[in-house]
């Protein structure tokens, strides 16, 4: 059977000579070949063009479907989103209604707890006045009973007193009178004895009469005595009457004090039994309250509970679609990776500056290849015209013209933006992961800092805007932490000066993994904002070296480098690491000395600027046609950006050129300089 194979041929290969892919070339193909080269030559490279052509349309469909994908799940998406930010606008509503019921609640039992201390409080002043009364009342009527008793005690004591006395002093004084009596008595007893016996008859008459007589006065006096004591006794008992008369008033007051202090008492007790009604009251409207508030907390907690159901399903399905958009999200990211291999790791465009003095203007002429996948470009020597009335130099006679292919021209009408839509996959491939460095090369006055970084449509800019944009999409659709960060340097000679300076704090080594590089001591900051991206540029130009030259006033002397960290959350660290980085670089301009003209310390700079741009062009020239060396070590440039470089880095290298009759040769050379970079064949 006859296997059918691809040939390749070197571009820019002078020999013609064909290299076989397939080692196992049959001898048929050889003869063949021998045959006729011409023939086998056109159809090995229509082959190649259609299996490309093949593979970018089936790529390109590939990609249309994807996009179509993408598309109606970013749709569903969106209404998806639309959804919960229905269901999240009542959230915080409920909520909020929940938290005021809660407040309102929290209220009312606050309410009804100083309503309950205070009828504790009003039972504790109640209980304490009563029993306050009731002691005074205690004391009071023990007083009053003890004074009385005491006052009674004294009368009854000073009466009896005054009664005995009066006995006492009555009895001797009968006792004495009796004495002296019965002594009369006992005399008379004697004298009568005797007399009886003298004169026993009549003197016993004569004596019993005197005797009845004494007796008779004894009697009367006696009598009258005990009468007075009577009245003595009686005057005694109307003054104990008097005295329990005025007891009788004491008790009546007594009586009477006690039923105003009972008054008072009964009147304090109905006004705390009338505020322990209305207290109670409240209390029970406060408890009603109560119930009805719970109730509607109880529905609200209800409907937060559906709500919340409600969100919970709809993260699930968020969280199939997340699923669904990190497969489509990496399937797109090997897909765009594919095409950019495709395109080519390492890409060399071309940019020519407008010039407006069209007449002192060499000619070039600009077109696609025949393959579809390079452009060329047709340069031609200006005529030289004697005695120009125009110009002080000679100008030359058309004489030669030079071609040169890359992978895309860009001609004078190109603008900032047309150059970013070819660049903004580059900046994608870097936030999938990759190392991407975006090199401006070109003779000064060419127009790099143009296209690296003029205010709001240099690559700079716009890359960093578009990063901004993708990752903050990234973490609303994969829900991804995406943190970008960024150094801002420069390389003159062999001295790497920082840029940021005192523009930007000093990352903390908690937040970001910092990479391991010889860049360390430059100063990182987090990148933030396009706004924050311009003031930064400003500040660095403002810092930049700058020196005059014959060739631009304003010079740069230096390779300037704006490198970007894109840094994912790690969960497992707890810190940003660093997964890809683009670097865009505007390198110092490239002067051939004949035409700069410097000397002294300006020539060592062009010697350095030289070397390290030739070491550049090495280092590229390595990595494509896949050396087994790279020359990195021999500049300080290519030294820094050997972790960007190689692998599956992508390189993309604009060589700026202005199309001026007196900047020909420098034209010339940096176009030689980007071809060789450009056709360097593949081993
Ligand atoms: N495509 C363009 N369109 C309009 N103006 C341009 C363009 N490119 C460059 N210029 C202008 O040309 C001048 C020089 O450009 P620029 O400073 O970018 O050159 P350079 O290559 O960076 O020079 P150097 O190496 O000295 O830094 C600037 O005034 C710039 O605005």
């Amino acid at each position: 059977m006859e296997e059918s194979k691809i040939y390749r041929r070197p571009l820019h290969d002078v020999s013609n000579e064909l290299i076989p892919i397939d080692q196992t070339t049959n001898l048929k193909q050889q003869k063949r070949r021998k045959l006729s080269t011409t023939t086998y030559l056109s159809s090995s490279k229509n082959t190649m063009a259609s299996i490309i052509e093949t593979m970018n349309s089936n790529s390109k469909v590939q990609m249309d479907d994807l996009i179509q994908l993408k598309q109606d799940k970013q749709n569903d998406l969106y209404n998806l989103n639309g959804e919960i930010w229905k269901v999240q606008t009542q959230i915080p509503d409920l909520e909020l209604k929940i938290e005021k019921l809660n407040s309102k609640l929290q209220i009312v039992k606050t309410k009804f707890q100083s309503l309950e201390n205070n009828i504790e409080n009003l039972n504790i002043v109640k209980n304490h006045k009563i029993k306050s009364l009731h002691d005074s009342m205690e004391i009071f009527k023990s007083t009053i009973d003890k004074s009385f008793n005491e006052k009674l005690v004294k009368l009854s004591q000073t009466y009896e007193d005054k009664v005995t006395n009066i006995i006492n002093s009555n009895h001797s004084k009968f006792k004495e009178e009796e004495k002296i009596i019965s002594d009369k008595i006992i005399i008379l007893k004697k004298s009568l004895e005797d007399y009886s016996q003298k004169h026993l008859d009549k003197a016993k008459s004569d004596c019993e009469a005197t005797l009845k007589s004494e007796i008779q006065d004894l009697k009367i006096i006696h009598e009258e005595k005990i009468k007075s004591i009577d009245e003595e006794i009686q005057y005694l008992n109307k003054k104990i009457i008097t005295l329990n008369e005025e007891i009788a008033q004491l008790e009546v007051q007594q009586l009477n004090n006690s039923q105003i202090i009972n008054n008072s008492l009964n009147l304090t007790l109905q006004d705390l039994n009338e505020s322990l009604v209305k207290v109670t009251s409240e209390e029970l409207a406060l408890k009603s309250q109560l119930n009805t508030l719970s109730n509607s907390k109880d529905e609200e907690c209800n409907k937060l509970l559906a709500l919340k159901e409600e969100c919970r399903q709809y993260n699930h399905d968020i969280e199939i679609y997340n699923q669904q958009i990190k497969d489509e999200e990496t399937y797109r990211r090997f897909l765009h990776n594919k095409l950019q291999e495709m395109k080519g790791n390492i890409r060399v465009f071309c940019r020519i500056k407008p010039e407006y003095e069209n007449i002192f203007n060499h000619q070039i002429q600009s077109m696609s290849c025949t393959d579809g996948l390079k452009e060329s470009l047709i340069i031609s020597e200006p005529k030289v015209i004697q005695n120009s009335k125009t110009s002080s130099s000679p100008i030359k006679k058309s004489l030669k013209s030079y071609t040169f292919s890359f992978d895309k021209i860009f001609d004078e009408n190109s603008s900032n933006g047309d150059i970013f839509e070819e660049i903004s996959q580059l900046v994608q491939s870097s936030l999938d992961g990759f190392n991407v460095c975006i090199f401006t090369y070109g003779q000064t006055g060419s127009g790099k800092t143009f296209t690296m970084s003029n205010p709001n449509d240099g690559m700079i800019p716009r890359s960093m805007s578009q990063m901004f944009e993708k990752i903050e999409m990234l973490s609303s659709s994969i829900g991804k932490d995406y943190q970008l960060y960024g150094q801002f340097f420069e390389i003159y000679g062999d001295d790497v000066r920082d840029l940021v300076g005192i523009y930007g704090d000093e990352l903390n080594d908690d937040e970001v993994i910092k990479p391991d590089s010889d860049i360390n001591d430059i100063k990182m900051i987090k990148l933030t904002s396009i706004e924050q991206i311009q003031q930064l540029l400003d500040h660095a130009t403002k810092k930049r070296a700058t020196a005059a030259t014959m060739a631009n006033d304003v010079s740069s002397r230096s390779h300037s480098i704006f490198k970007v960290h894109i840094s994912s959350y790690s969960k497992e660290l707890s810190k940003y690491n660093i997964i890809g980085s683009l670097n865009l670089v505007d390198l110092a301009g490239s002067e051939r000395l004949a035409h700069s003209q410097v000397t002294g310390i300006r020539l060592k700079e062009t010697l350095a600027i030289n070397k390290s741009l030739s070491s550049l062009g090495d280092v590229i020239a390595s990595l494509k046609s896949k050396s087994s060396h790279i020359p990195y070590r021999n500049s300080k440039l290519t030294y820094i950006l050997k972790d960007s470089l190689g692998g599956d880095s992508k390189t993309l290298m604009f060589v700026n050129i202005c199309c001026l009759n007196s900047h020909f040769n420098e034209t010339l050379s940096s176009l030689r300089f980007a071809s060789k970079v450009n056709n360097t064949a593949l081993k």
